[in-house]
């Protein structure tokens, strides 16, 4: 179990994020919701250690995180805003050429059946000798993804994967998302898409660096005493 406890952070003399509690298990998909600018990258950024809070304290299996960083590290894997993948290559080598650097290790042919495992959860086989900048935006942020998978890491963080894909390819990445944690990873993703918010687990809601909400969907709702989850925004302003 990952858990935060009053999680501060200051950056350029700025408080951040502050007093922030956060709670996630196996097998749980967590969305971060909250306005432009609220602090959804930087709670992400302090829980997955790449950039630690200044105050508070984040435990995994009740062990500091931040302390055993180098331990915990191969259990994360993260999906940064940007694309991480090398446009020229195609989709099966990028995955090849990045299984080759993140699993030294394994036999040749585990590699390729670790490259295929994964282009099959991601339903990116079809796609699999289309160089990546022929890609449609949601199929690259599969490759993005699917780089982080091929460690099988416990723990998947993305920040806004969804961003700028229309919904159908949106509802699909996030039901991709929800497989991930049925197989027991733990995904932890900010989001802005308020339509597809049923498929998660649980729902932080962060406001002007401060928690807003943390819980089901269902109770989201009535939470901010609101009809519709896109009106939660307004509540928030
Ligand atoms: N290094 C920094 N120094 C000063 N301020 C920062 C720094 N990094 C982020 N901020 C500020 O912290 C606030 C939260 O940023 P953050 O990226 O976490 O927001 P966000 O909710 O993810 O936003 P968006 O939805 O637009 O991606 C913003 O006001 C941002 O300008």
């Amino acid at each position: 179990m990952l858990t935060a406890r009053k999680l501060t952070v200051e950056r350029g003399g700025k408080t951040i994020l502050s007093g922030v509690d956060f709670q996630a298990s196996d097998g749980e998909m967590i969305g971060i919701l909250g306005p432009s600018g609220s602090g959804k990258s930087t709670l992400l950024m302090a829980l997955n250690g790449f950039r630690p809070a200044t105050a508070g304290r984040v435990t995994l299996d009740g062990k500091d995180f931040y302390e055993n960083f180098e331990t915990f590290k191969s259990d994360i894997g993260f999906v940064p805003q940007d694309d991480i993948v090398p446009a020229a290559l195609r989709v099966e080598r990028t995955l090849g050429y990045a299984a080759e650097l993140r699993l030294p290790d394994l036999e040749p042919e585990a590699r390729i059946a670790r490259v295929n495992m994964v282009m099959r959860i991601l339903g990116l086989t079809e796609s699999k000798d289309t160089r990546v900048s022929s890609l449609s935006g949601g199929q690259r942020k599969r490759v993005s993804v699917g780089v982080e998978l091929l460690s099988k890491p416990r723990m998947l963080f993305a920040d806004e994967p969804t961003s700028g894909l229309d919904p159908a390819l949106e509802r699909s990445l996030t039901e991709n998302f929800r497989k991930l944690a049925d197989d027991g990873h733990m995904v932890i993703v900010t989001t802005h898409i308020m339509s597809s918010l049923s498929l998660y687990d649980k729902l932080c809601v962060v406001n002007k660096g401060k928690l807003a909400f943390f819980g089901p969907p269902d109770q989201i709702k009535t939470h901010f005493k609101v009809d519709d989850f896109i009106e939660i925004y307004n509540v928030l302003a």
